[in-house]
Formats: structure tokens, C-alpha cells, sequence
């Protein structure tokens, strides 16, 4: 019988993992700009969760800023994340900063031997409290689901390290931290910064990334920063770095992971109205996730 694919919509308004308020808005920013219509027009069963909690109180003191209510944040969103994989949906996680895939991967973590993540971002966010020159957690969260990083985040759901380092691919990297240059050197992580983007393209880029992925993994997480596109196409972030990836190469990346069929779980993070140009971030984040989950255009 044919039955519908399911996708289960997560709001996580966090804005503790860097010092730019107005990022715990994008939820409602990408909501608003459609999301559900979209995904209902492309025939999915939409269930929304609303989302997760998240405290106001700040803590910038910390050498790790707010520490403990991001691990708070984190352990909630995996436990959701886990339940919604657990009956039968697609997790669409909408940030907040970058600081919430440490929870999403931790849920996704659970229900797969092997999993591959695909970062599509300016930075690498690979930080380690030793390495980042802000202490903002939205710069570690790629190195804490390597099992690198504060233990309390490290430790979340148990299983250290979430991902191993050969099943990642940075996409779209333009600043890089000098302790994430080595971390990536020495672990030899795959990426393909805009120098590689512009030498391909972005249909070798994908092309080159799946068959890696596909024959390492048994699921792909997309992990997409809206700072991965070009200020232009995306201004409403907090931290936007020139020369980045066009609205239109990101859509021909999302049609060819559609195509693919390997995608099990997603997250469109760092969407800040209170930066943005009448929504026009998170329209381009709806209009991905459109692709992501098969719109054509013809
Ligand atoms: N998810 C992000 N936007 N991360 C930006 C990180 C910036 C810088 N590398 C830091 O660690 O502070
Ligand atoms: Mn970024
Ligand atoms: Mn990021």
C-alpha cells in the first residue's frame, strides 16, 4: 500500500551557543515563510512538535558560554529527535544557532551503525574550548560530535564519538579557525572549501560526495548553516562571511541529495530575523528544504 512519507518538524529557538540575539526567532521566521505549506504541497504527512525549550538565562561569564543550559537544550532535542526517528519520521530540526546539532546528531546517532554527516557551511565548527577564539558553542559543535570537546557535551546520549571523522564532508568552508585547520589535516576530514566549489562545481562537489558517503554510511545527516550562502542571498545571520555559495548552486546541491535518497535527517540553523531583509533567509531556507525533500521545477 502506498502510504505517505512523514516529516516531523522541531523548533529549537537557542541562541546560547554564540552572543547575536534575535536567532531564537528563526523558528518562527522559517515557519512563517512557509514551511508546512511547502512540505504539504509536496504530498508529505506534516506533523510540527513545536519547540523545545530553551531558557533565557545567559550566562556570558563562562569561558564555554551558557554551558549548561546548552547541555540541557542538547539532551531534550535528542530525546525528541530519537522519538520522532523512532516513529517512523523525517526529524526537520529548524535552529537556533549551530549549537543545537549537537542534539540532533545525538538522537540521529542512535539509529545508525555508521553515520555520515554532510556540513554545508562557511566554518567548520570544529572548535574545542582550547582552539575557539570566542567561546561561542556554535563553533564546536562539529568537533563535539567527534567526541572532542567539553565532556558534558561530548557525553550526551552516551556514545562517544557520534561520527567518525572519515564520514564527514564540509561543503562551502571559507573561514577556518587555525585550530580547525589542523584538527582537519590531522584527522583528514573531507572538505571542500569555495576554493574546491568554484574549481568543480557544485554537481562534481555533490557527485564526489555521495559516492564517498555511500559506500562508508548507512544515513546522511545534513547539517545546513545558512552562513554557508553568500551574504547576499542569506544576510540575516550572525555570522556572515563573503564570497559564499550562491541561492542557486545550493539548490542544485539539495535536488541532487533529494536524488540521492540517502538523506535521513536535516537541520537549517543560524537564521536571525533581526538581521535579515524581510525574511528573504528564511524564504531561501524554505525553498531548500523544498528541493531537499524533491521539488522540481518542472
Ligand atoms: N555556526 C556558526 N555560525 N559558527 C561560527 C563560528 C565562528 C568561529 N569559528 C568561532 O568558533 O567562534
Ligand atoms: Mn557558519
Ligand atoms: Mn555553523
Amino acid at each position: 500500500m502506498y502510504s505517505k512519507r512523514k516529516v516531523c518538524i522541531i523548533g529549537v529557538p537557542m541562541d546560547l551557543g554564540q552572543t547575536r540575539r534575535g536567532v531564537d526567532m528563526g523558528p518562527s521566521a522559517i515557519r512563517y515563510a512557509g514551511l508546512r505549506e511547502k512540505l504539504e504541497e509536496l504530498n508529505f504527512d506534516v506533523k510540527d512538535h513545536g519547540n523545545i525549550y530553551v531558557s533565557h538565562y545567559h550566562e556570558l561569564e563562562e569561558s564555554l558560554k551558557n554551558l549548561t543550559a546548552v547541555t540541557e537544550v542538547s539532551k531534550a532535542l535528542a530525546i525528541m529527535v530519537d522519538d520522532v526517528i523512532q516513529n517512523g519520521f523525517f526529524p526537520l530540526v529548524l535552529g537556533g544557532d549551530h549549537s543545537i546539532a549537537i542534539g540532533t546528531i545525538a538522537g540521529v546517532t542512535k539509529h545508525y551503525q555508521n553515520t555520515g554527516v554532510i556540513w554545508y557551511d562557511a566554518h567548520g565548527d570544529l572548535n574545542t574550548p582550547k582552539t575557539s577564539p570566542s567561546g561561542n558553542i556554535h563553533g564546536m559543535p562539529l568537533a563535539v560530535s567527534m567526541g572532542l570537546g567539553h565532556e558534558q557535551l561530548t557525553t550526551i546520549y552516551e556514545r562517544i564519538p557520534k561520527i567518525k571523522a572519515e564520514n564527514i564532508v564540509i561543503i562551502g568552508a571559507r573561514s577556518l579557525d587555525k585550530g580547525e585547520k589542523e584538527l582537519i589535516k590531522e584527522k583528514n576530514i573531507k572538505v571542500y572549501t569555495m576554493h574546491e566549489v568554484d574549481r568543480l562545481g557544485m554537481a562534481a562537489v555533490i557527485t564526489e560526495t555521495i559516492d564517498y558517503l555511500k559506500e562508508r554510511v548507512d544515513g546522511i545527516h545534513l547539517s545546513l548553516d545558512l552562513d554557508s550562502l553568500d551574504p547576499i542571498d542569506a544576510p540575516g545571520v550572525g555570522t556572515p562571511v563573503v564570497g559564499g555559495l550562491t541561492y542557486r548552486e545550493s539548490h542544485l546541491a539539495m535536488e541532487m541529495l533529494a536524488e540521492s535518497g540517502l538523506i535521513v535527517s536535516a537541520e537549517f540553523v543560524e537564521v536571525n530575523p533581526i538581521l535579515d531583509e524581510k525574511n528573504k533567509t528564511a524564504e531561501a531556507a524554505v525553498a531548500l528544504i523544498g528541493s531537499l525533500f524533491g521539488e522540481k521545477l518542472l
